[in-house]
C-alpha cells in the first residue's frame, strides 16, 4: 500500500445503506484528514504526550501506545524522548494500520526501540510498563469489555506509572449533551463536512462506537484502583483523562 494521505471524502455522496465504520484501507488512506477535521483537540493532545512522558517516564521504561493507528502518538513520544530512554510498543488490530505504522515509525525514528504489532487490546500478553496511551480506541470496545481492559491496563503500570486515557464522551445531562453534540457538528461543518457527511458518518458509527460519560470513565478507573485520576483536557464531546498508579 502506498503511504499517500488523501482528504477524508468517504461519506460524501448518498448511499442506500451506510456500513458499519471500520478501519480499512479506504479510512487508512485519510485517517489523518480524518482525524484533523473530526476530533477537537487531538494535535493538542498528541503534543502533550512527549512531555508528559518527560515529566513521568522512568529512563528506559517501555510506553504501551494502544490502537496506535498509523502512529501519531508513538511519534510524538519518540520525539520527545531519546531512543535509550524509551521502548515504545505500539498495537492495533487493523491489518493495514499496523503496515504502514511499522513502515512510517522505522523510517522516521531507526534509532529508537519501537515494536508495532497487530493483536487486540483485550487479550494482549501485556509486559510491566510505566505509561500507556489509550488515544480514542477504548470507545471502539463493547462496553461490556470495557472493564476488563481498564484492570488489565492497572496491572501492567509499574507502580506510580501513567495512563492516558482519550476519548469521546458523553454527557448525564442530556440538554448539555444535546448542545456538545450540535456545536460538534458545527465544528465539523467548519471544518469542510456537509450535512450528509455528519449524518452518514454518524449512522455509520452508531453500532460500533459508545461512548461513556467523563463520570463512567473516572468510576471504572477508580475501581480499577488507580489512586488518583483527573480530566486534562475537554474540547466538545472530547476528552482526555491522566489516571496514576500509587507509588508503593
Ligand atoms: N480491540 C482492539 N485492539 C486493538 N486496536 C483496536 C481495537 N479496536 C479498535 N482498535 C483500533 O483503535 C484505533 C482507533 S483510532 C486511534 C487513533 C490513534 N490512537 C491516534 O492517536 O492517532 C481512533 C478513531 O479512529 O477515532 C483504530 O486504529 C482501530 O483499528
Ligand atoms: O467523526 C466522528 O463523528 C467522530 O466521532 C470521530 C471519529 C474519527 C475517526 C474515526 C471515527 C470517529
Amino acid at each position: 500500500m502506498s503511504d499517500a494521505s488523501y482528504r477524508d471524502a468517504i461519506f460524501t455522496t448518498p448511499l442506500d445503506r451506510v456500513a458499519s465504520f471500520s478501519f480499512d484501507e479506504q479510512v487508512v488512506s485519510c485517517f489523518p484528514d480524518m482525524l484533523r477535521r473530526s476530533v477537537p483537540g487531538y494535535g493538542q493532545i498528541i503534543a502533550m504526550l512527549g512531555l508528559m512522558a518527560r515529566a513521568h517516564l522512568r529512563p528506559g521504561a517501555r510506553v504501551y501506545d494502544l490502537g496506535c493507528s498509523l502512529g501519531a502518538a508513538s511519534m510524538a513520544l519518540a520525539r520527545e524522548m531519546a531512543p535509550e530512554d524509551i521502548e515504545i510498543e505500539a498495537i492495533d488490530l487493523s491489518a493495514p494500520m499496523v503496515e504502514r505504522a511499522s513502515r512510517e515509525l522505522a523510517e522516521a525514528f531507526p534509532e529508537h526501540r519501537i515494536n508495532v504489532n497487530q493483536a487486540d487490546i483485550r487479550t494482549l500478553d501485556y509486559q510491566p510498563a510505566g505509561m500507556i496511551v489509550v488515544n480514542f480506541t477504548l470507545q471502539f470496545l463493547p462496553p461490556e469489555d470495557r472493564d476488563a481492559v481498564i484492570d488489565k491496563l492497572y496491572a501492567t503500570l509499574e507502580p506510580g506509572g501513567m495512563l492516558i486515557l482519550s476519548e469521546k464522551i458523553i454527557s448525564d445531562d442530556p440538554v448539555e449533551n444535546a448542545w456538545l453534540i450540535e456545536r460538534y457538528h458545527d465544528f465539523k461543518r467548519a471544518n469542510g463536512y456537509s450535512d450528509l457527511e455528519i449524518s452518514q458518518k454518524r449512522e455509520a458509527l452508531e453500532d460500533v462506537m459508545k461512548p461513556d460519560s467523563l463520570n463512567t470513565h473516572h468510576a471504572r478507573l477508580a475501581r480499577a484502583g488507580f489512586v488518583r485520576s483527573h480530566t486534562w483536557l475537554q474540547y466538545l464531546n472530547f476528552a482526555s483523562m491522566v489516571a496514576f498508579k500509587a507509588a508503593d
